[in-house]
């Protein structure tokens, strides 16, 4: 697959489900809660809509596994060579506490391998993406988009963690790594940073699923980066249950 050709047409569908999610965000929208307890607003459902409407578009043989779309038997996923993996937010509840740190993401999963990515962050006005064998980008509040690569290794690492999921693995993990500075980062703009070169390590070992990372993974491996499970294996893709392992993302140095 020629993803070069096809990266503009999945930044414009990205682009499109961002600009609605920002109405929304700007009004006093309600917010409701799914069988998980976890938030959803009607900013996220019509993102799930403009997203795999635009995805259908692009290619009618993909098949797309969305966090706001219905479930897909492992019977029929498990056939799936090559799928888009889609989170219309990831940050739900920064959207709803209105920190801006949420994000729009749409990954490409290859035999596993999330190839391609494009993730927005529609109130921040930021837009990265990146592709296997093309390189990560960063479209910045100026409109400018400019090449990214993860940065060189330092004595002083600065670490990325979730506010809201800071449990003592992850500060146990985080104090054996010597001189360090915590950079605060919302959903899956944790990966984001690492690829642009604003920190350079985000320790997981807590809970995530496969939607909220396979986009940012995809722009952090174009930029230089890694993403591994704790026995230092590759995080991989289509897995008959979503929910990710623990892992850690950095510049491919670290591992
Ligand atoms: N118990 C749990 N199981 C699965 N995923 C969880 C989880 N607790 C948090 N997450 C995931 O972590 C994301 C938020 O991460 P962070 O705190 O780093 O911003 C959430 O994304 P959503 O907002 O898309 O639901 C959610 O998917
Ligand atoms: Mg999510």
């Amino acid at each position: 697959m020629d993803f070069a050709s096809i990266l503009p047409d999945v930044i414009k569908v990205a682009d499109e489900a961002s600009e609605r999610v920002l109405q929304i965000y700007q009004t006093d929208f309600k917010v409701s809660y799914k069988e998980d307890q976890s938030p959803i607003t009607a900013a996220d459902t019509a993102a799930h809509d403009i997203i795999v409407r635009g995805l259908r578009g692009i290619s009618r043989d993909i098949p797309i596994l969305s966090e706001e779309g219905r479930e897909i038997p492992w019977e029929d996923r498990k056939h799936w060579s090559r799928f888009w993996l889609v989170d219309p937010i990831d940050g739900t509840k920064d959207f709803t506490q209105r920190t801006g740190e949420f994000t729009v993401n749409i990954a490409l999963i290859e035999d596993g391998e999330p190839v391609l990515g494009v993730v927005t962050a529609p109130a921040l006005k930021e837009a990265f993406w990146g592709a296997k064998g093309e390189g990560a980008y960063l479209r910045d509040r100026t409109g400018r988009a400019h090449r990214i690569q993860v940065a060189e290794p330092k004595r002083l690492k600065r670490v990325v963690a979730s506010k809201n999921h800071l449990n003592a693995e992850t500060r146990e993990f985080i104090e054996k790594l010597g001189e360090h500075q915590l950079v605060q980062a919302g959903s899956s703009l944790k990966f984001c940073r690492i690829a642009q070169g604003h920190a350079d390590i985000y320790p997981r070992l807590g809970p995530t699923s496969e939607w909220d990372t396979g986009a940012a993974h995809a722009v952090l491996l174009a930029a230089g980066g890694n993403v591994r499970k704790l026995d230092g294996t590759p995080l991989l893709y289509g897995k008959e249950h979503p929910l990710n392992p623990y892992f850690v993302a950095a510049g491919d140095w670290y591992f």
